[in-house]
């Protein structure tokens, strides 16, 4: 996604007569950033996302800059005539992937996500959280640069939350706008580069200061640069926090999830990183020792 998506003066609402959802809605949704859409209940965030996903089309406004887009939705229809690595293929195909190459691609995916045993099931045998995991993969499968996640992370396993929270900071590195809403508040928690609240059928952008401190699993990666050299934290996002522990020599903590990500980006940056120690932090222990 080459340019922002943007939202100008867009308004939703449910029949001609029905009460506006949202009005008067601007925003845009920057390529290589995460955002986080919250509000009570029915106040219209599958709404904003149905309308950034391009399945339902606003009752007034412009949206324009819409790119290559995948979405999650809140309830995924799982009643489809297809085996799940059937329909993943059908829909890597779709997406305009070859046969052989959507063929593969939908049988990483069903593994990244533990649910490779389920690869023949049909879909309308596997279990809620089987499930999920298929409508997870058909959106990441085709590399999308928008992503529009609703609630993806629900009935998912630990693992695939995991795993979901990794692919989602691949897709940002790799340049891809991702706009997501979930119930539970430590999801993602510091890293989205914005986060809105839907309220009275507006948004209200909150700054990055006033969103829950994240409290998930921690990676410290200890690294050597080039003579001189600062590690590149714009490039690594919020996520990180950095200690120069001796000259030239870094403590980076970062979220589990994104730590393949930020080894990647120092390993390819020029000159690159030398990686000295990865470690995964014992949060209990730290937390013990308080
Ligand atoms: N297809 C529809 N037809 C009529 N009304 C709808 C439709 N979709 C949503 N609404 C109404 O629009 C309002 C906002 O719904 P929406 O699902 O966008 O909110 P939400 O914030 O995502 O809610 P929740 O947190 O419960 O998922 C609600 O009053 C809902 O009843």
């Amino acid at each position: 996604m080459r340019r922002d998506l943007r939202l100008d003066n867009v308004g939703r609402r449910y029949g001609i007569r029905g009460p506006w959802v949202l009005r008067g809605v601007h925003l845009a949704v920057t390529p290589g950033t995460l955002t986080r859409v919250e509000g009570a209940n029915g106040t219209g965030k599958s709404t904003l996302l149905r309308l950034l996903a391009g399945l339902d089309a606003p009752s007034e406004g412009r949206i324009t800059g819409r790119r290559r887009t995948a979405y999650v939705p809140e309830r995924f229809p799982s009643a489809l005539p297809f085996t799940a690595h059937g329909y993943l293929t059908h829909l890597g195909t779709i997406h305009g992937l070859s046969r052989r190459t959507a063929i593969r691609a939908a049988g990483e995916w069903l593994d990244r996500f533990g649910a490779a045993a389920h690869a023949r099931t049909p879909m309308a045998q596997l279990s809620k959280g089987s499930s999920q995991k298929v409508a997870v993969a058909q959106a990441l499968l085709a590399e999308p640069e928008l992503l529009v996640l609703d609630e993806a992370w629900t009935g998912l396993d630990a693992a695939a939350r995991t795993e979901l929270e990794r692919a989602v900071a691949e897709r940002t590195a790799a340049g891809c706008a991702v706009v997501f809403v979930d119930h539970d508040p430590r999801r993602l928690a510091g890293a989205p580069d914005t986060t809105y609240t839907v309220r009275d059928g507006g948004l209200e952008r909150r700054t990055r200061d006033t969103t829950a401190p994240y409290d998930g699993p921690q990676v410290v990666v200890e690294v050597q640069g080039p003579q001189g050299g600062q590690p590149p934290v714009e490039a690594l996002g919020a996520l990180v926090s950095t200690e120069e522990t001796a000259p030239g020599t870094y403590r980076l903590t970062v979220p589990a999830s994104h730590s393949d990500v930020v080894l990647r980006t120092l390993l390819t940056a020029r000159p690159p990183w030398h990686v000295v120690k990865v470690q995964p932090i014992d949060k209990h222990a730290k937390d013990d020792h308080r």
